[in-house]
């Protein structure tokens, strides 16, 4: 393999402009790179860098947090990226924002531009235009709120408006330590799933169940259809079946 170490590879495409530190949209086209990427004997051509960041990568893809204000996609990203959970009161996410992170995948850097958006109804127009761009979506509804479960069927909707057909799905029941609060059962979110074909999982941002695992499967997918290597054979719905772990169980 002749991967350059810091190149940038495959990115997302440029709208909307992503390369502001607030995470908010520029409304300025992404610069344009002619650089070109070659894994495992695969020539990739670059697309845009998706930020300024200066963290290495080899690829680079766009995932987004969607589902009802509340379920905890921004608890959920903190997680993941800092290893954290933001305890206290709840500030609801206004617009979109978004965070980086560099994963290494099987010796392949992979960088996530995670996108956090907004779950209120009054920024779903914000959201909108977002979505065609996105590589991958978690799809998140709350254990404890059995309407953001009964809204999944919406976003699927929304989602296959919107998003691109290819676009990788997963569905997060987060919230899985609130064993108390508990009105959608682990079996209705597999159900669910099942029915709509997508991979699922219960996460908790609080405990860090299920939560390095929900990134790592995207990635691992993403890596995979892009690198199209006939040696590696990944299946998500597989992957995440042996690995998922049960609420209760330990941090992921
Ligand atoms: N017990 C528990 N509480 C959580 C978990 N994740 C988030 N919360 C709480 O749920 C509330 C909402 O979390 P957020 O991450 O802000 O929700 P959001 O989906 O980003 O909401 P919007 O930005 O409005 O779309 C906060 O009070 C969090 O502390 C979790 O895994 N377990
Ligand atoms: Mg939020």
């Amino acid at each position: 393999m002749s991967r350059k170490k810091g190149l940038r590879g495959k990115a997302a495409s440029s709208s909307p402009s992503t390369d502001s530190p607030t995470g908010k949209s520029t409304g300025k086209p992404a610069r344009s790179s002619p650089g070109i990427v070659q894994m495992n004997g695969v020539v990739h051509p670059s697309r845009p860098p998706i930020s300024n960041s200066s963290e290495f990568y080899d690829i680079a893809f766009k995932v987004m947090l969607v589902g009802d204000s509340g379920v905890g996609k921004t608890c959920l990203l903190v997680r993941f990226k800092d290893g954290a959970f933001l305890a206290g009161s709840f500030i609801s996410t206004v617009g979109i924002d978004f965070r980086n992170k560099v994963m290494n995948i099987d010796g392949v850097k992979v960088k996530l531009q995670i996108w956090d958006t907004a779950g209120q109804e009054r920024f779903r127009s914000v959201t909108h235009a977002y979505y065609r761009d996105a590589h991958a979506l978690l799809l998140l509804y709350d254990v404890t709120n059995k309407s953001s479960f009964d809204n999944i069927q919406s976003w699927l909707t929304e989602i296959h408006e919107y998003a691109q057909q290819d676009v990788v799905l997963m569905l997060l029941g987060n919230k899985a330590d609130s064993a108390h609060d508990r009105v959608v059962k682990r079996e209705d979110g597999e159900r669910l799933a099942k029915e709509f074909g997508v991979p699922f999982m219960e996460t908790s941002a609080r405990s860090g169940l299920n939560v390095e695992l929900a990134f790592t499967a995207v990635a691992k997918e993403l890596k995979h259809r892009s690198t199209k290597d006939p040696s590696e054979k990944f299946k998500l719905q597989e992957y995440v079946s042996k690995e998922v772990k049960g609420a209760g169980c330990c941090r992921s």
